[in-house]
Parts: C-alpha cells; sequence; structure tokens
C-alpha cells in the first residue's frame, strides 16, 4: 500500500534570466493519498511554478520526485500527466470546439472519451446548457476555466494541481466548483494541492496547508490559515 500519491525533496528553481534570481531552494513536501491541501502565501513567491514542476510543465534544477513510490525518471512524461493534472488560473483552448477540446485529452493519452461522464462534470460546474459544439475561443474567462477543468478531470487524475481556478467565477459558480471537487475527493480518492489567495475559500476546501514564503514551503493544519 502507497501511503503518498506525491512526494518531493530537495526541489530548486532558479530564474535564470533575471540575474539568477531564487524562487526556492531545497524545499521537500508530500501529498497522501486523498489528501485536501490549500496552498497559500504572498503573490510572486513561486507557488505556480512549484505546481508547474510538479505536473511536469516545468523543471526544477534540481531535486528529486516521486509519484506512487516511482521517481520521475522511470515515468514516462505522458503517463505522469495523466496521474497529475495542472489546472491553470488562464487555461489555453484549443483549436475547436468545446468537445474537441474534452476529446483532446482522450486522444492524447489514449483512453476513452466518457461522453455520460463529460456531460456529467460540465452540468456539475454550471455548464449543462451549453452546446458542446460551441466554438471553444469564444468563451468567456470563466467558461474557459471550467471547460479546462473538466478536460482534465475527464482522466481522472490521481492528484490535481489547482491553480486560482475559481479566479473568475462568480459566487455560484465557484461554489459549484468546490463541490464538484471535494465530491470526486470524497468518492474516488482523488487528493489535491489547490492555490487560493481566498481565506473563505481555502477554510472549505483546505484540510492541510502548504505555504510558500521566502524560498520555503511550510506545511500545516488548516489552523495555520
Ligand atoms: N518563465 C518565467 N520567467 C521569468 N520569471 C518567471 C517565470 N515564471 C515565474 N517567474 C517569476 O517567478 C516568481 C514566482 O512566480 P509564480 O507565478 O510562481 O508565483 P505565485 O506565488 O504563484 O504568484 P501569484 O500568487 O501572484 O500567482 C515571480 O517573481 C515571477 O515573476
Amino acid at each position: 500500500m502507497i501511503d503518498n500519491i506525491l512526494s518531493f525533496t530537495n526541489l530548486s528553481k532558479t530564474i535564470s534570466s533575471v540575474s539568477n534570481q531564487i524562487i526556492f531552494s531545497k524545499i521537500a513536501g508530500t501529498v497522501p493519498a486523498g489528501e485536501k491541501i490549500v496552498f497559500v502565501g504572498p503573490s510572486g513567491q513561486g507557488k505556480s511554478t512549484l505546481l508547474r514542476i510538479l505536473g511536469l510543465l516545468d523543471e526544477a534544477d534540481s531535486g528529486e520526485m516521486l509519484l506512487l513510490g516511482k521517481p520521475l525518471h522511470e515515468w514516462n512524461p505522458q503517463a505522469w500527466r495523466m496521474n497529475v493534472c495542472y489546472v491553470s488560473q488562464t487555461p489555453v483552448m484549443l483549436e475547436g470546439s468545446i468537445e474537441d477540446n474534452l476529446r483532446t485529452v482522450s486522444r492524447l493519452h489514449h483512453t476513452e472519451y466518457d461522453p455520460a461522464y463529460a456531460a456529467h462534470l460540465m452540468s456539475s460546474v454550471g455548464l449543462g446548457d451549453m452546446g458542446l459544439s460551441k466554438e471553444a475561443s469564444t468563451l468567456s474567462g470563466g467558461e474557459k476555466q471550467r471547460v479546462a477543468l473538466v478536460r482534465s478531470l475527464l482522466l481522472r487524475p490521481k492528484l490535481l494541481l489547482l491553480d486560482e481556478i475559481t479566479s473568475s467565477l462568480d459566487d455560484v459558480s465557484k461554489y459549484a466548483v468546490e463541490r464538484l471537487i471535494t465530491d470526486i475527493n470524497r468518492q474516488e480518492g482523488t487528493g489535491y494541492a489547490w492555490i487560493s489567495h481566498d481565506r473563505d475559500q481555502a477554510a472549505r476546501i483546505g484540510e492541510r496547508v502548504w505555504s510558500l514564503s521566502n524560498g520555503t514551503l511550510s506545511e500545516g493544519g488548516i489552523s495555520c490559515l
């Protein structure tokens, strides 16, 4: 039985183009199976950078990462990305319709597209009435955020890395997204690390807190908020 979905040690990241600015140095953390982590900290401290590294969309300068007990170098990157999905605050829509966008992840990862699950997820995030044939590039920022989330959830990942994914949403849609993700966590054991600058949201969604400040990652209970 593997207790941690993901763990990392000694992770360091420097931005070389900006006079070797160190973003963080030798940080470590673990995500136990099914964990609900809220990720907080002042702006510009490297939260997005860390999640992008953990989701293999950016590279650390040094350090080790293990997924399901296996080190990164033993993973095919595509298989890693299927288990650990990073969802951006400013998602990029692929060319074509909403349905094209939803189907693309299945095509890339050679998994079967499940239209009933796609419909359930779209309706759960308040987009049930939106025709899937609508051109994705014409969607609003908040609609794109939710389609991008659905696109990732269709992979049924073990871990979600959520980067302020409700920043463009009204309260009704925001609560719907929180409910969907906490339901999936409860029903399927999908863990998450969710960046949020909203203290009320952090208290609703988090069980454990990561805080990144001055290049150091600290972990604690929700009472640290
Ligand atoms: N590709 C890049 N090139 C240059 N600088 C970068 C790059 N990516 C991030 N940075 C810098 O790294 C630092 C950390 O950025 P990051 O977006 O990870 O912080 P954050 O904690 O997520 O911030 P916020 O809460 O405002 O989203 C910032 O100073 C940012 O300008």
